[in-house]
């Protein structure tokens, strides 16, 4: 996950390849719910691990459900309908899907319980559940504001004598919630005449197919739910929630949206088919997988099976549509994204809803899809955008994502923008509501021009702290991280192990070695393949074979491209000693380090004595000197900056301040 202040996205052309996306996060946590409240235990496999999944296990936990991990297989152990904690305060943070179910089932339950959640959650509607639970004397008391969590849930006093009503025009997911909890009614209640529990929907209700999807999941744990169009829902007297024993998790139908989107806008690379998403299918039970439609009318081509899908471009630019989205709220964001390269005018309607999710979500998108060039109209409850007009009317830009995961997650998709434009995406971990490993995954599919990648280079003299501000910029940037000197360790490491002769006799063998290797820098940590080498390499006597290495030819050649294999998305920051002026000459930043020789000798003191490695100031401080002597007048690459390098000084500057300059002028060259 990006856990960056913010992402840049290079402008990206084209994107091919397969990618299995994490489970559906409307499926995880009824699955959870509905094997907490049932009797014994459940193997659910496949389930989604992010925010909203983990607030709804942890609650699980507190209220005394047994749950164990076993890879992607978490089991549940449960409740027979009875918390085992009669007292608990619980926290919801943003999940929809946590909260709602989670309230009523409790309500139904009893006991002392406290519901909150993020500051959003308690802007975030729930009057119309609590007032269909206190029909059936449960006892929900609000403790901020009246309509809105947090809640504190007592002990009912359950009396059912007539339907209870619930309205459905806010949200689907109260009804969803009844439907899930008062199977814990109808359980005690003997089946007959009079004695089912009737549930009726006052007015219009809104997402439709995520009332599918809970009675689908219902049916598999034994509750057969009778209904009358989506005005009147029947739980039979005696219905019980019984485990299936184990349960399999589709793929997000939600999720999915961004990659269809992908693979209907991004042209395709040369040779490949586009983008095939395994997990979900024409079989799902999502009702977000017909979002196929929606794109398949704006072009996109689309083939698929039970539980996969292949999409590629049709139509190019896109065509433009009208469409009532009120069956895809979540979904229908990517189609406003889309609309972006659309033909005309398209118009997404009927999603009022959006404005009490993670975010008031038509003003957002109004707003940073303005941002980007378009013109847009938003509505009450609906949104209107017309592309920017021509290729020059794209704008770079900064998009505020309001802590919610869709905006981040739909707004990637403008980097295909014709011109050539990258976007930042501010606070991208708030993907981690429902797909922490999004840009991961995107960033896997999508390709572009090289000289579209950014790098930042900070060359410099031995101990002039290159390694840890280059190691801290591309933390902050969220790029890649190459340390030069670490590879040509690594490279002198690895011959030895594979015995390989250290000398011109070994040459040949050693480069041929070098492109198999798997090598990562984790934060200041180096692995091959997956083993942490970052003492191993730095022996005295692996020092000496690393340098032995770097004088054969083809071993240096070699490592360029391995150097080059580091040059990725989203970016680079190399550190080393030619970074700037042999190995990325192309790079947007150059930066070359320097200290003050005793400065240098006084940090690289600290840093032996720290690892009880004694030495002496006035020793150290000799050979750094004649160090830098050697490297600067040597004649093959002598030490010296790139010509358009920035010479930066830090002598008498902390490791933060040197940090701050750098990204302040790395900044300067950003057009956002
Ligand atoms: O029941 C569900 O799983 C959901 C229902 C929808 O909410 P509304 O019914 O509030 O539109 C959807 O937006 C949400 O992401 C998940
Ligand atoms: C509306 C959403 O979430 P929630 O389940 O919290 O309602 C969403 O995921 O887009």
């Amino acid at each position: 996950m990006y856990a960056t202040a913010f992402l840049d996205i290079p402008p990206l052309n084209t994107a091919s390849g397969s990618i299995t996306l994490p489970g559906s996060k409307s499926i995880s946590n009824r699955v959870l719910l509905l094997a907490a409240l049932s009797e014994g235990s459940t193997d659910v496999h496949d389930l989604l691990d992010s925010d909203d999944t983990r607030v709804m296990l942890e609650a699980l936990r507190q209220l005394g459900c047994g749950v164990h991990q076993n890879h992607s297989t978490v089991t549940i152990e449960g409740l027979g309908g009875k918390p085992k904690v009669a007292q608990a305060k619980l926290f919801m943070g943003n999940a929809g899907t946590a909260i709602r179910p989670l309230t009523a089932a409790l309500a139904v339950m009893g006991g002392d319980y406290e519901l909150s959640g993020v500051p959003r959650m308690h802007e975030r509607p729930i009057g119309d559940l609590v007032d269909a639970m206190r029909q059936l004397g449960c006892q929900i008391d609000y403790l901020e504001k009246s309509g809105y969590p947090p809640l504190r849930i007592g002990q009912p006093t359950l009396n059912l004598s007539a339907p209870i009503q619930v309205r459905g025009d806010v949200s689907s997911q109260f009804l969803t919630a009844l439907l899930m909890a008062l199977p814990l009614v109808a359980m005690h209640r003997a089946p007959a005449l009079g004695n089912d529990v009737v549930i009726e929907v006052v007015g219009e209700l809104i997402s439709r197919p995520y009332i599918e999807i809970t009675l689908n999941l219902l049916a598999q744990f034994g509750v057969v739910v009778q209904r009358d169009g989506w005005q009147r829902f029947t739980i039979p007297a005696g219905s019980q929630i019984r485990t299936p024993g184990e349960i399999y998790v589709e793929a997000d139908a939600s999720s999915a949206s961004y990659f269809i989107a992908l693979g209907a806008i991004a042209a395709r690379a040369r040779g490949q088919k586009g983008i095939k998403i395994l997990g979900v299918g024409a079989a799902s039970i999502q009702g977000d997988i017909r979002f196929v439609e929606a794109a398949q009318m704006m072009g996109a081509q689309v083939t698929s099976g039970p539980n996969w899908l292949e999409i590629s471009r049709g139509a190019w630019p896109l065509k433009a549509i009208d469409l009532d989205c009120n069956h895809i709220p979540d979904a229908a964001m990517t189609l406003a994204v889309m609309a972006l390269y659309a033909d005309g005018t398209t118009t997404l309607r009927n999603v009022a809803s959006w404005r009490v999710k993670e975010t008031d979500r038509l003003a957002a998108m109004a707003c940073e899809l303005r941002k980007l060039g378009a013109t847009v109209d938003e509505g009450a409850d609906y949104i209107r955008i017309t592309p920017p007009a021509s290729v020059g009317a794209w704008k770079a830009a900064s998009i505020h994502t309001y802590d919610d995961h869709r905006v981040a997650m739909c707004f990637s998709l403008a980097a295909f923008n014709p011109a050539g434009l990258p976007v930042r995406i501010e606070d991208p971990k708030c993907v981690a509501k429902t797909f922490p490993d999004y840009f991961e995954a995107l960033f896997s599919l999508v390709q572009t021009s090289p000289k579209h990648v950014p790098v930042i280079c900070i060359d410099g003299p031995t101990a002039s702290g290159k390694g840890t501000l280059a190691a801290e910029l591309a933390m902050r940037l969220g790029y890649h991280f190459l340390d030069s000197g670490a590879l040509y360790r690594i490279a002198a490491l690895a011959a030895s192990r594979a015995g390989l002769p250290i000398a011109s006799s070994g040459e040949a063998q050693i480069a041929s070695l070098l492109p198999q290797l798997r090598i990562e820098f984790a934060g200041n940590r180096i692995l091959l393949n997956g083993e942490d080498m970052s003492e191993a390499i730095r022996t005295e006597e692996n020092g000496m074979n690393a340098s032995k290495v770097s004088a054969l030819a083809p071993v240096r050649a070699a490592l360029v491209a391995l150097q080059h294999s580091f040059h990725r998305l989203p970016g680079l920051v190399a550190d080393g000693r030619d970074m700037g002026s042999v190995i990325f000459p192309q790079a947007q930043l150059k930066v070359f380090l320097t200290a003050s020789a005793p400065q240098r000798a006084q940090r690289r003191f600290k840093q032996l004595i720290s690892k009880g490695i004694s030495t002496t100031l006035d020793s150290l401080r000799a050979d750094l000197e004649a160090r830098d002597e050697r490297d600067r007048t040597r004649s093959a690459s002598p030490l010296k900056p790139a010509q358009d390098a920035v010479l930066l000084d830090n002598s008498d500057l902390s490791v933060e301040t040197s940090v701050d300059l750098v990204l302040g002028w790395w900044q300067g060259k950003q057009p956002f």
